[in-house]
Parts: C-alpha cells; structure tokens; sequence
C-alpha cells in the first residue's frame, strides 16, 4: 500500500514521584494533577489536527495507562485498540530508583547526575533485594503475570543503551509490521523509550543524544515512506514556548 505513514509518539504526563522530583524508573507512581492537564492538553492538540489511530502501544505502567487513556477518550477512540509491552517501560533506574535528584546531585555533583540521567551507556548502580522499592516493582501484577509466561529477563538497572536492546526488536518485530500495513499508530512511553526511538529513527550519535530531551504530554510525529526511511523527523505539535519550555524543564534536575 501507498500513502503516508504517520506515527503519533508521546511521553506520560508529569508523574507524581517526577513532581517530588525522584527517580521513577520502574516504579508504578501514578499521574500527578499536572500530570493529568499534560495530557489532556496532549489530547487536546491530537483532536484540533484531527488525529485519529488504528492502534495504540504502551509500557504496562499506569502512569501511560492514564495518559493513553484520556487522549484515547478525548478525541473519541475509546475503544482503540491498546498492546502494552514491558518492552515499552521506563529505563529501569536500577538503585537510584525512588532517590531525590537534587539531593544526588549534592551528595556526588550535577555532571554525575547527568551522567547517570542523559549518557548513551553508562549504568545506574543495580537494584538488589535490599533496595527500599525492590518488592513494589516486583510485586506489581502486571511483571509477576509476565514472568510466568514469558522466560525473558528483566532488568535490574538500565542505561539508554539497554533500553534501546529491549525497546527496538519490538519496535521492528510488533509495530512496524502493523504501520506496513497502513495502519495509524499512537505510542505513549516513556522519555528513555522515546529517546531510544529518536536516537534508532534518525541515527543520532551516542553523543548527540545525551542533549536530547522529551517533554511530558506532547505529542511528536514520525512519517515514514513505504520502505519506513523517516521523511518526516521529531514534528512536535502545538506551541513553540509550551515545547521549549517542556523540553528545558525535562533537561533539568530540579529542585527539593
Ligand atoms: O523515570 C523517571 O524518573 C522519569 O521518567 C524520567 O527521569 P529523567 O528525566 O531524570 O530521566
């Protein structure tokens, strides 16, 4: 088939452990109030330029469950068919998991907290079983459900380079098959998940991707030719000081 092929990406709403300014990672923390405006706001822009999907990934926690969920209602597709995938998670932010940014970043200095957060490979330490949040994640249903029918490894800490290990095989083996076909795909993820799409999609350096930011709850679009060569890169939608503005505070580490 010919035509445009147009995928829809977007990050999660502010979270409400990424308002108290603390590594997530795996951890199931729900949308914040902003959270909440953020993608609504996100549905928003989707519905003004008439967005309307075959198909919607996402990760198995709720912070994007929510977020897909009130763009899904908003522009009139509840019932958009949804596949969530581990695959999709969050970067797992090993030990630093549940830890306060700012307070890292006096305790070992900013450029090792930016390491950590934006380098192509470098690992957070690993979460063993004495970590604080070691059960919760463990625990949720959604990964024990998963470990009993799958033989697949998870994680334990993750830089972007693991992530991306995990995160494209399911791009090329489950969702490119479906945008062959022409069907419109909507994926909302999470910042590190995007930022292994960008980096793959456009060939972005090891390097070049450490400044590559992504805001909460705006949507990006990809348009692909039929052999999916990117002909379209990274188009955010909506205004240029609310994405500005979402990309710097995404760069930031914040404050207590
Ligand atoms: O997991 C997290 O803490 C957030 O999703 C992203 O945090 P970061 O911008 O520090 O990577």
């Amino acid at each position: 088939m010919t035509g445009r092929r147009i995928v829809v990406m977007a990050r999660h709403g502010e979270s409400e452990w990424s308002k108290n300014n603390v590594f997530c990672g795996w951890y199931d923390s729900l949308l914040s109030d902003r959270g909440m405006n953020e993608a609504l706001e996100c549905a928003e822009l989707l519905k003004q330029s008439n967005y309307t999907f075959d198909k919607a990934y996402t990760s198995l926690l709720t912070r994007a469950h929510q977020t897909l969920k009130i763009i899904t209602e908003h522009i009139g597709q509840p019932n958009l068919p949804v596949e969530e995938s581990w695959r999709l998670n969050e970067r797992h932010y090993g030990a630093l998991t549940g830890c306060n940014k700012a307070e890292l970043a006096e305790e070992y200095g900013e450029s090792q907290v930016q390491i950590w957060r934006r380098s192509f490979d470098v690992l957070p330490p690993v979460m063993d079983k004495s970590h604080a949040y070691y059960m919760s994640i463990w625990c949720h249903p959604k990964i024990v459900a998963h470990s009993y029918t799958s033989s697949e490894k998870f994680p334990s800490t993750e830089s972007l380079k693991e992530t991306m290990e995990r995160v494209i095989p399911y791009w090329d083996n489950f969702i490119v098959p479906h945008i062959k076909r022409g069907q419109r795909v909507l994926i909302v993820a999470h910042g590190t998940v995007l930022r292994s799409l960008i980096k793959y999609l456009d060939g972005v350096s090891d390097n070049d991707i450490c400044s590559i930011n992504i805001p909460s709850g705006i949507p990006f679009v990809y348009e692909f030719d039929d052999d999916m060569n990117v002909v379209s890169s990274k188009k955010f939608l909506g205004d240029k000081k609310r994405i500005e503005e979402g990309i710097a505070r995404a760069a930031s580490i914040g404050s207590h």
